[in-house]
C-alpha cells in the first residue's frame, strides 16, 4: 500500500488523477490521504469521484472512501479489462478530466474500451473538449497513444449534459518522444461559440477581440477563427473561445477562455488571445497546460523523451513528483541555453520506465 498526501504541492485533483492512473497501471494499492485539503472545498467533488470510480471499474478494483466531501480514499485495483465503461458525475464536471484519469489506464487492457463520459464538454479550469481533441491528442499520438473522440452533446457549467465517447485502443508499450525544435508558427485557427438563448454576437465578439490582439504580435498569419451557435448537439447555455497555433515542426498551443455571467465577450476573447501569446513567446514545444498532461506518458514510455518548455508549471512539478513516487521514472527539469531559448525556456528529460501490456 502507498500512502500520498493529496495536499502536498498543487493539492489538487490532479494528484489524484495521477496517482489513481498509475496505481491502477501498476496494480498496486494506493492510499491518497488529506485530499485537496487546499481548496476552498477540500476533499472529493463529483468529478473527482466519478474520475476514481471510472478507474475502479476499468480495473475491477476496489474503492474506499468513495463519496462527495471524502478526504480520504484507497484503491485497490484489479486487472485492466477492456470493454464499454461509463463516467456521469450529474454535474457539469469535466469531461477532459474524466479522459485523463482514465485513457492511460485504458491502454493496457487486454482490448479495445469504450469510455462513454457525461458532465462539461467545455468547463473552466479544465481542457475543452476542442483541446482535447486538436491540441492533447495529435500531441499523444507520438507516444503511440491512439484514442477517438465522438462528441455527441456540448455541456457546460452549471448544467452539464455533455456526453463524449472516446475509443481507445490498448498498446503493448508507449514510445519515447522528442519535441526540441519548436520551429515557427505557421498556422493559427479557432472556434468561437455560443449555445443555449445566448446571441450569436458574443462569438463575434469575443473572435473579433482575440484576432486584433493576436495580429498585434503575429502579423503575417491568416487567423481563421470560426464563429459558431451551437443547437441540436448542446445541453444549456455557454460561450467560449479556443484559439490554436501549429508550428512548422508539429508544436501545437491553445489558449482559450469561457464567458461567465457579467463578462463581457471582448475581455474572454482577450483572455484566450493572450493565453496563446504567452504560450508561444517562450519558443517551447508545448503550452503551459500540455506540459503536465503530458508527465505521464513520459513516465510510462519505454526511454528517455524531452520535451522543451516554457516555466515548469507546479502543475507539472506536482505530476512529476507523483509519478517519480509511483513509478521508477527519472525526470530532470534543465533550462534551455540554444541561441532560441528565451529566458523562461527548459527542458523537461525523463527516463520512462517502459510499462509494458500484460496482454500483448
Ligand atoms: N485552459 C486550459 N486548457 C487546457 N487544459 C487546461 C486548461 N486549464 C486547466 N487545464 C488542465 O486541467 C487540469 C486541471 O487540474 P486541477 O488539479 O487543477 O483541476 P481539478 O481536478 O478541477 O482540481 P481542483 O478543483 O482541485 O483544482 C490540468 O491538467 C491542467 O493542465
Amino acid at each position: 500500500m502507498v500512502e500520498m498526501d493529496g495536499s502536498i504541492m498543487e493539492g489538487g485533483g490532479q494528484i489524484l488523477r495521477v496517482s489513481a492512473a498509475l496505481s491502477c497501471i501498476n496494480g498496486a494499492s494506493i492510499r491518497i490521504n488529506k485530499i485537496r485539503a487546499g481548496r476552498g472545498t477540500p476533499g472529493l467533488r463529483p468529478q473527482h469521484l466519478s474520475g476514481l470510480e471510472l478507474v475502479r471499474d476499468i480495473c475491477c478494483g476496489n474503492l474506499e472512501g468513495g463519496s462527495v466531501g471524502s478526504t480520504e480514499v484507497t484503491l485497490t485495483p484489479g486487472k485492466i479489462k477492456a470493454g464499454n465503461h461509463t463516467a456521469d458525475p450529474q454535474t457539469a464536471g469535466s469531461v477532459g478530466l474524466l479522459l485523463q484519469v482514465s485513457l492511460p489506464c485504458a491502454l493496457y487492457a487486454d482490448g479495445p474500451s469504450e469510455l462513454c463520459l457525461k458532465g462539461g464538454t467545455n468547463a473552466d479550469m479544465a481542457p475543452q473538449i476542442d483541446y482535447t481533441i486538436k491540441v492533447f491528442k495529435p500531441i499523444v499520438e507520438k507516444f503511440g497513444v491512439h484514442f477517438n473522440c465522438d462528441l455527441r452533446m456540448r455541456g457546460y457549467y452549471p448544467k452539464g449534459g455533455g456526453e463524449v465517447v472516446a475509443k481507445v485502443s490498448p498498446v503493448s508499450e508507449l514510445s519515447p518522444v522528442n519535441m526540441t525544435e519548436r520551429g515557427t508558427i505557421s498556422k493559427i485557427y479557432g472556434r468561437s461559440f455560443v449555445a443555449g438563448v445566448l446571441p450569436y454576437k458574443l462569438a463575434k465578439d469575443m473572435a473579433t477581440t482575440a484576432t486584433r490582439v493576436i495580429r498585434r504580435e503575429i502579423k503575417d498569419l491568416y487567423i481563421n477563427i470560426q464563429t459558431l451557435q451551437e443547437k441540436d448537439m448542446a445541453c444549456g447555455s455557454g460561450n467560449g473561445i479556443i484559439i490554436i497555433a501549429e508550428s512548422s515542426t508539429g508544436c501545437i498551443f491553445a489558449g482559450s477562455a469561457l464567458g461567465k455571467k457579467g463578462v463581457y465577450p471582448d475581455k474572454v476573447g482577450f483572455e484566450a488571445a493572450e493565453m496563446l501569446l504567452r504560450n508561444i513567446r517562450h519558443n517551447g514545444c508545448v503550452d503551459e497546460f500540455l506540459q503536465d498532461q503530458l508527465i505521464l506518458f513520459m513516465a510510462l514510455a519505454n526511454g528517455i523523451s524531452r520535451i522543451r518548455t516554457g516555466p515548469v508549471t507546479l502543475h507539472t512539478k506536482t505530476a512529476i513528483h507523483v509519478a517519480e513516487q509511483l513509478t521508477q521514472a527519472k525526470f530532470t527539469v534543465t533550462k534551455a541555453d540554444d541561441e532560441n531559448a528565451s529566458n523562461d525556456t527548459y527542458i523537461i528529460e525523463c527516463q520512462g520506465v517502459g510499462v509494458t501490456n500484460p496482454h500483448f
